[in-house]
């Protein structure tokens, strides 16, 4: 299993290239794995991938496609020549279309002859919490559903799931110890939920048996992220 220091990624959910200079900069050598999402790829584009390449950083592009089989696989194949370390579609999207976007990773990688993407799948969003869920008039409960999106991805040759940590041990009781499962959703003690609600703490997360935490405001909008991705690593360790 790899080191803590490799197993947190941070979100750089911020919108210009001067924020995300500032916030690398100050988080230094602490940090290495970074998560780019819609708001700073949609404003900063291939500026901010080429920032954090250049600095050796890890970079998983969470741009969450959800759409027909060959949409999201042509699309997989764009991300895959971007040379980043982790992609990720909706599980939701059906088996038919991660079975694509899979192959086209796999025939894209193998083209270029460049380290293919770990392509990941979101299973139910961290935000959602039972009554949202039940507004969307599924017949099965989060866990459950959650659960189902894993051996679906699974099967269809994914590496991996998105989910909160609190389904983790299950999804590890069904997909095995090699499926990758990456939490957001994780605050330390005493932090704002802000938007999240199926959370739990960074030691949690991980005995739950989570592989990667991901994690954003708890550090980005700390007064001192640093010392807030120091404590959070520090409580990795010690879990
Ligand atoms: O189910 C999901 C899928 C993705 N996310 C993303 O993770 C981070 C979490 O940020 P926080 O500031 O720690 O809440 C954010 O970029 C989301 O887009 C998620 O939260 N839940």
């Amino acid at each position: 299993m790899k080191q803590v220091e490799n197993r947190l990624i941070v979100a750089l959910d911020v919108a210009t290239m001067a924020e995300v200079r500032q916030l690398v900069a100050t988080l230094g050598d602490t940090v290495h794995y970074y998560k780019v999402g819609m708001q700073l790829f949609y404003s900063t584009g291939m500026e901010c991938l080429a920032y954090l390449r250049e600095l050796g950083k890890d970079i998983f592009l969470d741009l969450k496609m959800h759409d027909i089989p060959n949409t999201v696989a042509q699309g997989a194949a764009s991300l895959t020549r971007l040379g980043v370390g982790m992609i990720n579609v909706h599980a939701s999207g059906g088996a038919a279309m991660m079975r694509a976007a899979a192959a086209q990773v796999a025939e894209t990688a193998l083209n270029l002859n460049i380290p293919r993407p770990k392509l990941i799948a979101v299973t139910v969003l961290t935000s959602m919490d039972e009554q949202e869920w039940s507004l969307l008039r599924h017949s099965t409960a989060i866990p459950e559903q959650v659960v189902h999106l894993a051996k679906l991805a699974k099967e269809a040759g994914l590496d991996g799931v998105v989910a909160s940590p609190q389904e983790a041990p299950l999804i590890r009781a069904v997909c095995g110890p090699d499926f990758a499962i990456i939490t957001p959703g994780v605050r330390p003690q005493g932090a704002a939920l802000n938007d999240q609600s199926r959370v739990a703490t960074p030691a949690a997360a991980l005995r739950a048996g989570a592989h990667y935490l991901v994690v954003g405001r708890p550090v980005t909008a700390a007064g001192e992220p640093r010392a807030a991705a120091l404590a959070i690593l520090e409580e990795m360790r010690q879990a």
